[in-house]
């Protein structure tokens, strides 16, 4: 819980969050691998895409993790609705600050420079101060992060933030009723911080 007497720490994730990796994903996909299946949006179920795919065919799973080993897949992800003008206005907000806390994939040629260089695209050279990679989420302290994945594992067994779930179509339908939810950029982001504040 946030005192009134201390700055508010968001955490927002980047994939399925603020960038569009499912869509960019699933257009690449269909692009360089045109006569195999694909999972449309509608059908996407569990946070791996990497998985799913493997489960449909072993050989589509290597097929899929290609695409976004690719060059260029993670910079020219398209941002999600609303998501690029809340993290500027929570950014402007007093006693608010606000970090992408996002993980890189372990095949680091491309990835970890294009999240920088997205992110200085769409939200400017200053939000460069503002960045988190990390492959374990928990260990960074905050009040709240807000992420499309359900289960946000580490090596610290109780970490710091809230978990708000943000909604993407890989999660959309699972129930938690103990965790809250975002449906999108355009649901009641402002209230979840209000209440951090309390
Ligand atoms: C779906 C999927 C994702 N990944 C990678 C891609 C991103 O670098 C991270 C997810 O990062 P986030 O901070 O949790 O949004 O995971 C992957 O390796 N395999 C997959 O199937
Ligand atoms: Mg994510």
């Amino acid at each position: 819980m946030c005192t009134n007497n201390r700055r508010l720490r968001v955490l927002v994730d980047m994939d399925g969050v603020i960038a569009d990796f499912e869509g960019g994903f699933l257009k690449k996909f269909k692009a360089r691998f045109p006569n195999e299946p694909f999972i449309s949006l509608e059908d996407r179920r569990g946070f791996w895409v990497s998985t799913q795919y493997g489960d449909m065919r072993s050989d589509l799973c290597d097929k899929a993790i290609s695409i976004w080993e690719s060059k260029n897949f993670f910079m020219e992800l398209e941002p999600l609705p609303g998501g690029v003008e809340a993290l500027k206005e929570m950014s402007k907000m007093e006693n608010t600050d606000v970090f992408i806390c996002t993980s890189p994939i372990k095949h680091y040629s491309f990835c970890p420079y294009e999240k920088y260089a997205w992110i200085e695209k769409h939200l400017g050279p200053e939000f460069l101060e503002q960045i988190i990679l990390t492959r374990d989420k928990t260990v960074v302290t905050g009040d709240v992060l807000i992420d499309d994945k359900p289960d946000i594992l580490g090596v610290e067994p109780n970490p710091s933030w809230e978990h708000v779930l943000f909604t993407a179509c890989h999660n959309k339908h699972l129930e938690n009723p103990s965790q809250r939810r975002l449906l999108s950029w355009a649901d009641d982001w402002r209230a979840v911080l209000a209440s951090k504040r309390q």
